[in-house]
């Protein structure tokens, strides 16, 4: 459905596209993930046909991007981060009004209205004045009305960022019924565990490349890898540390009061013959424990390694 190889762009001497690459699959819920400035929207424009990129291919759903700019239109419904002021406008008539751009008019652009509201659950606001609702409605007004000319793939720009958890899971049920219809999405955040609640896939991106891709989950095993591993002892210290330092798994070891953090890049497997390891060696351990999860350690590993690679 989309597929982005080796994109550049520079805003003048900044580069904001540094050879980014990004596959998604028909039927995907793919979360776009990284930091401020990372090159989410930059990226999000070029698919959308909104910016051109510097160099590099695009396609998106058979089209190429670069030669056939205004084909990608019809494929794509994009979302921004903001919304419009829309005086005096009601939720029906901004829906009707955004139809009309589209060549729907009468009867057929009220009923596709209506069911579009219905699906992102906003029928009961059709009265209302758009510049009245709470920003998750128009989040979601958003959304009914990119769906409007029936598109293949759907573009979110942070869509949950200043939602309540309640309106997060909302969002959520909606992206569903929406993959249900057959739509493909691409949706950002700066927050990991914000999409990972949506998505199927997860995309991280720094710097203008992406670092890593893959499943909800396998994106999370690589997260809780890179969180240190914490283990306790009561005896035989140092027996221990000579273990750790032999395992080619072990790096940045940290001794701290009774107990020694590391990070620790095995499987689940791997660390419980780890722990085995230290019993049949006579180091007495009383906890052996993964600190929490955070974006930031995750992040902070792919970026140390990089570094390491340039160095
Ligand atoms: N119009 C512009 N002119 C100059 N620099 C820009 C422009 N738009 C973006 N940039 C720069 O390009 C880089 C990537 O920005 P982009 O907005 O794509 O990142 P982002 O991942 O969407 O960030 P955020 O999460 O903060 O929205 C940043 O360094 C940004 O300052």
């Amino acid at each position: 459905m989309l597929d982005l190889e080796n994109v550049h762009k520079n805003y003048g001497k900044v580069t904001a596209l540094d050879g980014l690459n990004i596959t998604i699959s028909k039927g995907e819920i793919f979360g776009f993930v990284g930091p401020n400035g990372a090159g989410k929207t930059t990226a999000m424009k070029i698919i959308s046909g909104l910016l051109l990129p510097d160099s590099g291919r695009v396609k998106v759903a058979g089209v190429d991007a670069l030669k056939e700019n205004h084909v990608l239109k019809e494929k794509i419904g994009y979302i921004p981060d903001f919304f419009g002021v829309y005086d005096n406008l009601k939720v029906n008539e901004y829906m009707e009004f955004f139809g009309s751009i589209y060549g729907m008019e009468g009867e057929k652009a009220k009923k596709l209205s209506l069911e579009l509201l219905e699906l992102v659950n906003l029928s009961d606001k059709a009265e209302q004045y758009v510049d009245h609702l709470s920003r998750g409605m128009k989040q979601k007004l958003c959304l009914a009305r990119s769906l409007l000319h029936n598109p293949e793939l759907l573009i979110l720009d942070e869509p949950a960022s200043g939602l309540d958890p309640r309106a997060r899971y909302e969002m959520k049920e909606i992206l569903k019924n929406l993959r249900q219809l057959g739509k493909t999405i691409l949706i950002s955040s700066h927050i990991l565990p914000e999409l990972a609640q949506m998505c199927t896939n997860i995309g991280v991106i720094d710097k203008g490349k992406m670092v890593m891709t893959g499943t909800v989950d396998h994106i999370f095993h690589e997260m809780e890898s890179a969180n240190p591993l914490v283990i306790r002892f009561t005896r035989n210290h140092e027996r221990a540390l000579e273990i750790l330092k032999e395992n080619p798994l072990a790096d940045n070891i940290a001794i701290r009061n009774k107990s020694i953090s590391i990070t620790f890049k095995g499987n689940e497997e791997e660390e419980a013959r780890l722990l085995s390891t230290f019993i049949q060696e006579g180091v007495m351990v009383s906890s052996f424990t993964r600190e929490e999860g955070s974006l930031e350690s995750l992040f902070m590993q792919i970026t140390a390694k990089e570094e390491a690679e340039f160095t």
